[in-house]
Order: structure tokens, then C-alpha cells, then sequence
């Protein structure tokens, strides 16, 4: 009955309420109320009032923010086939769950590696028979072991939350959070607060509300907050709203006459987001003039300074790699999206002249077009390049995937094609490509993608052993910038080190094919470009070639520009009488 209740609902409205009490989640030690407001690190308790200056919006994020004391994150994961990419998927899910921390003075609690892998269950996967449920996304089999398995463990395992790998509607979310006690996060919800854990600048953490805000818009929920009041969250008892619902319609200098709650509720979100959004082009705008500043006069003699961006997929290196390349020391770690705030580091060429590494948020499948949106500001330094370094982890078994999500965003995000087309590929970590090769002897290994699998390749036993599949119990009833501190972190490093750096371009030919033999389980295709370089920023293989590279290619593209205006600047500027005099002749 009560699942019907919610069900005429419709997808809009999120509960968060413990069916067996008819109270708010149990409260967990992990489980933090929504109501202390986004990056504060207040008391859980906060009431409402207290919080009054956050806006209307303090329920965006649902988990802890104790650094010492992170979520711990079941990990449902719909079955994947073949099984490697089952195994590649569900490592990424386990990172992500592990992923989700919040720094105390840039630094973390516990190191990544430290951290045992959390639960996890695969699951049936609904979506390959091309029929998940719409009001649970799994199966009633599915839901039932999902809960048992969660009433058998919680009395040793503490989870706070669970997060299913996919992307689920509202009420899908809402069902399976009643149904399993706990609250849910799905995929793009998982995203979203880790961008919110690791965000440090403030233009991270505006856009990072914003995304955060744009996803919630769509899974509202009212609770009555300590006192009565009704407030936003998941702290205080939940209120089932209905779009007619007991409404707060023309009550108080707040409320518009006659609104309905979710009317309200959508007005007050609406209100924050035209807030952010003016302070996001704020933002926007203190970019847009320091990067023009900087390409005008920022060189070592003042001349024009060009930017590189560095992009990739999440932990292939990227920060790794320019602090590498400059010889500086950014944050880089396991933890998937370790950089959100984007930082520049200067490099001085071989030739002598001096670029800017851009280095920025890592992209993943399935990214959140929420956060590709609100991170308008941050990415617009990866169109606005005048060249990119896409870095990809070698070793990842599918580097295909990543290196097609990766052109997609690229596109998604308004990069030209030309740009694309003249970007450099870093095949990265390859120190860890020639210790698997030397140790499996799979040297003519292809990793096949889904549709090229062959039947009977791929059996279930490519299921990683350590983890419980509950398919078998399955009852077949579903069978660097820092923005506050501007652009004057760049670091020099004009050092005579790099000066005495052979000053040689390399030849084109250095770069072809032939220079760069295949990467051990390289999937070829035609995405490949003729300009690649194999490197490991860890053990600094490859670097010299990189630099080389990028500034072979720089001074090409500055010749093509400089062919297409001829020998004289073609840029419009007023006619001169002088000109005008000169066409009459
Ligand atoms: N073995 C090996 N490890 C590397 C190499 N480059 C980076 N790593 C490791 O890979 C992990 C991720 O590196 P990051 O530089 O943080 O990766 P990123 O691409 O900046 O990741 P995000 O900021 O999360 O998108 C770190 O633990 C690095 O030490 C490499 O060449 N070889
Ligand atoms: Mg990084």
C-alpha cells in the first residue's frame, strides 16, 4: 500500500524515511544530516535556522563530510559481458565508492591504497534484456537479496549508503531506498558528490553546487526539521508532497500566493541557480580576462604565451605528468577525480619558448551532463588551448572505452574538430604495460569491445572471485589554476637544466608509427593518431619526446596561421584614408 502511495507520487519527489519506523534514515555514525549546508563542515544537527543563510538548498548532498570518518558505500553492480568488461567496470565502481572523501587541509585521512576494497554484489543487469523496471530499475529478485544481504551484514559492516553503478530515475532511486532502508546514490549522484568532497577553490565549488543543484531538481523531497518546520533534507521526519500538496501556498513574505509545496520547492531552486549562475560568470569573465592577458604579454619577453591542455580520463596521469613535464608537484592520487580545481604550470620547450600545461578535471563514462554544464567555466580553458594532450592510462584494459568517452566530451564541450584532430596522444603509464606483458606473456593479447566479443570467449567465470554475485540466488523473477589565487601560482622553471635540454625539434618521422611500436593490448583503430608518444610520468620515461613533440607541433600550427593571414596581419582593423586612397588606385 505504502509502495503505491509513493508511486502516485510520480518521480519527482524523493522520500527519505525508514519504512520499518517511519522515522528518517537510522541514523548512522557516517550518515550526516543534509541540513549543515554544502562544504561546511557544521554540526549534523544543525537546525534549520541555523543554516538559514545557505539558501533554500542545504539537502543537496546526502552523505558524510567527516574526513575521518567517510561513507562506507555498498556497490551493486549490474552485470556486465563479456568479463573483462564486467571487471573494468566494477573496479571503477569499487574506486568510486572508495573515492567519495572529503580532504581536511588537502590531505586525506587514510592512504587510497590503504583502503580495502568496499562491499560490492553484481548483480542481474536488467538493461541487457533490455527491460529494467521502472518503478525499481532491478527485479523484485534483485531488491529481495539486495535487502537480505544488507540485513545479514549490517550487524558487522556498517553502510551508510548504496550505490547502485547505473543511472536510475527519481522513483527508481526513491523505491530502492525505501525498499533497502538505506539511501541510494546512483551513478551521476556518486559523481556529483565526489566533485563536492574534492572541490577546494571556489570556482570548484560553485559549479559544483550548481551540478549538484541541477540534479536534485528533479528528485525533491519536503521533511519537517526539528521544531516542526518544514525544511528541506533528509534530517527530521519525511513529508510525502503531492503537486496539490499541504502546500505553505500564501503563507508568510516567502511564499508566492497560492503556490503548491512543489511549486515552491521549484522556485526556491530556481532562485539559487540564477544566483550561481551570476557568480559562475563572474567567474567566467575573471577567466576569459586572464587568459587573454596571458596570451598576449604572458612569454618570458613578453610576447604571446600559448596554453596546453592536458585532458584525459579520470586517474590516467594527467597531474602526474605535468608536474613531470614542469617539474612541480600537483596533487595526484588513486582516487578517481583527485583534481577538480584546474591549476596551470609553465614549461620551457626545447626551442626555448615557454608554454602554459593546463592541467583539469578528468572526464568517465557516463559523465553527468549536469556537470559538464555547470563546469562550463573550468572546461572553456580546454576549447579555449591552442593545443591538447590527451593522456591515456596504457594499461587499462578498456582503453577504448576511455579514449571514445574522452573525444566525445571533447566534442560535447565545443572543442573543434581540427583541434581534436591535431592532438597529441600520451600513451602513459606504460612502465605498467611492460610489467603485465613480462608477466602474463600476453603480448598479442587484442582486447575485443562488446561487440566484437565471440561467443564462448568470455565465460562467467571471468567474474572477479572475490565478489559475491547474487545472480545464482536470483529468484528468475527478473531474469594549474587556482582560481582564488589566480594565475600567479604559475611556476617558472626556467631553470638551465631545461635550458641545455637538446634544443633539436625532432623530425616528423621520429613520431610515426614507426617511432612508437605498439603498446602491448593496444586496441588499433582509427581514432589512433600519427602523433603519439609512450611515456611513465612516474618513472620519467618519455618526457623529453613529449616536450619535443608539442613544440614541433606548436611551431607548425604557428606556421599555418601565419601562411593563412600571408605576410602581412590580416585582422580587420578601421580603414585608414590612407587605405581608402590606395584602393581608388
Ligand atoms: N605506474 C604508474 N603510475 C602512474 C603513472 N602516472 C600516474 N600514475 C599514478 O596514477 C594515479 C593517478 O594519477 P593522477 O596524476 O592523479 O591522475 P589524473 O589523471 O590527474 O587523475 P584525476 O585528477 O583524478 O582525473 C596516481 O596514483 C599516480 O601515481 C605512470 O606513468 N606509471
Ligand atoms: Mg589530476
Amino acid at each position: 500500500m505504502l509502495r503505491a502511495a509513493i508511486s502516485r507520487l510520480g518521480s519527482r519527489l524523493r522520500l527519505y524515511h525508514d519504512p520499518r519506523t517511519h522515522h528518517p534514515f537510522p541514523a548512522s555514525p557516517r550518515l550526516r544530516a543534509l541540513s549543515t549546508g554544502r562544504g561546511k563542515r557544521s554540526s549534523p544537527t544543525a537546525s534549520p535556522a541555523e543554516t538559514d543563510d545557505d539558501g533554500p538548498l542545504r539537502g543537496l548532498f546526502t552523505l558524510s563530510r567527516d574526513p575521518e570518518c567517510p561513507p562506507r558505500l555498498l556497490v551493486v553492480q549490474p552485470r556486465l559481458r563479456p568479463g573483462s568488461l564486467l571487471d573494468s567496470k566494477l573496479s571503477e565502481a569499487l574506486n568510486l565508492a572508495n573515492s567519495l572523501e572529503e580532504p581536511r587541509d588537502g590531505f586525506y585521512h587514510a592512504e587510497f591504497g590503504a583502503k580495502g576494497a568496499p562491499p560490492h554484489l553484481v548483480v542481474q543487469n536488467p538493461a541487457s534484456r533490455g527491460r529494467s523496471y521502472a518503478d525499481t530499475y532491478f527485479g523484485p529478485g534483485t531488491v529481495d537479496n539486495v535487502k537480505c544481504y544488507l540485513r545479514a551484514s549490517e550487524s558487522e559492516e556498517d553502510v551508510d549508503a548504496v550505490f547502485v553503478n547505473a543511472i536510475l530515475s527519481g522513483i527508481q532511486q526513491r523505491n530502492l531506498e525505501v525498499a533497502w532502508g538505506k539511501p541510494v546514490l546512483d551513478r551521476v549522484g556518486l559523481i556529483i558528490e565526489i566533485f563536492n568532497a574534492h572541490a577546494e577553490t571556489k570556482e570548484a565549488k560553485l559549479q559544483s553546487e550548481l551540478a549538484a543543484l541541477m540534479y536534485m531538481k528533479t528528485r525533491l523531497v519536503r521533511v519537517r526539521g526539528p521544531g516542526g518546520r518544514l525544511t528541506f533534507g533528509p534530517s527530521g521526519e519525511a513529508e510525502v508532497v503531492s503537486a496539490r500538496g499541504r502546500g505553505s501556498g500564501g503563507r508568510g513574505s516567502m511564499s508566492g500566493a497560492g503556490e503548491t509545496e512543489l511549486q515552491l520547492q521549484r522556485r526556491r531552486i530556481q532562485e539559487r541557480r540564477v544566483k550561481l549562475l551570476a557568480q559562475i560568470e563572474d567567474v567566467r569573465r575573471t577567466r576569459a580576462i586572464q587568459r587573454s592577458s596571458r596570451k598576449r604579454h604572458g612569454g618570458s619577453f613578453g610576447q604571446e604565451l600559448v596554453t596546453v591542455a592536458v585532458v584525459g580520463y579520470t586517474n590516467a596521469g594527467k597531474s602526474t605528468l605535468v608536474s613531470a613535464l614542469s617539474e612541480t608537484d600537483l596533487y595526484s592520487d588513486d582516487r578517481l577525480f583527485a583534481t577538480v580545481d584546474p591549476r596551470l604550470r609553465s614549461v620551457i620547450l626545447p626551442s626555448g619558448r615557454k608554454a602554459l600545461l593546463s592541467d583539469t578535471v578528468g572526464f568517465i563514462s557516463d559523465l553527468p551532463i549536469q556537470l559538464v554544464e555547470a563546469f562550463h567555466a573550468t572546461l572553456e580553458e580546454v576549447v579555449e588551448a591552442d593545443m591538447l594532450v590527451h593522456v591515456l592510462d596504457s594499461s587499462a584494459p578498456n582503453l577504448e572505452d576511455h579514449r571514445s568517452t574522452v573525444l566525445q566530451v571533447l566534442q560535447q564541450i565545443g572543442v573543434s574538430q581540427e583541434k581534436i584532430n591535431n592532438m597529441i596522444e600520451v600513451w602513459n603509464k606504460t612502465d605498467l604495460v611492460d610489467e603485465n606483458a613480462s608477466s602474463d606473456g600476453v603480448e598479442d593479447e587484442i582486447f575485443l569491445t562488446e561487440g566484437e566479443e565471440e561467443d564462448g570467449i568470455f565465460s562467467e567465470e571471468d567474474v572477479p572471485s572475490e565478489q559475491s554475485s547474487l545472480d545464482s540466488l536470483d529468484d528468475g523473477a527478473d531474469s594549474e589554476e587556482n582560481f582564488e589565487d589566480s594565475n600567479d601560482e604559475i611556476s617558472s622553471k626556467e631553470s638551465s637544466e631545461m635550458k641545455a635540454m637538446s634544443p633539436e625539434l625532432p623530425s616528423k618521422e621520429c613520431f610515426g608509427e614507426l617511432r612508437v611500436p605498439d603498446v602491448v593490448g593496444y586496441p588499433l583503430t582509427q581514432h589512433v593518431p600519427t602523433c603519439h608518444v609512450k611515456t611513465s610520468a612516474v618513472a620519467g620515461i618519455g618526457l623529453q619526446e613529449l616536450l619535443a613533440l608539442i613544440d614541433r607541433k606548436l611551431t607548425e600550427q604557428q606556421n599555418i596561421v601565419q601562411r593563412s593571414y600571408g605576410p602581412f596581419d590580416r585582422k580587420w582593423r578601421p580603414s585608414s584614408v590612407d587605405d581608402e586612397k590606395a584602393a581608388e588606385q
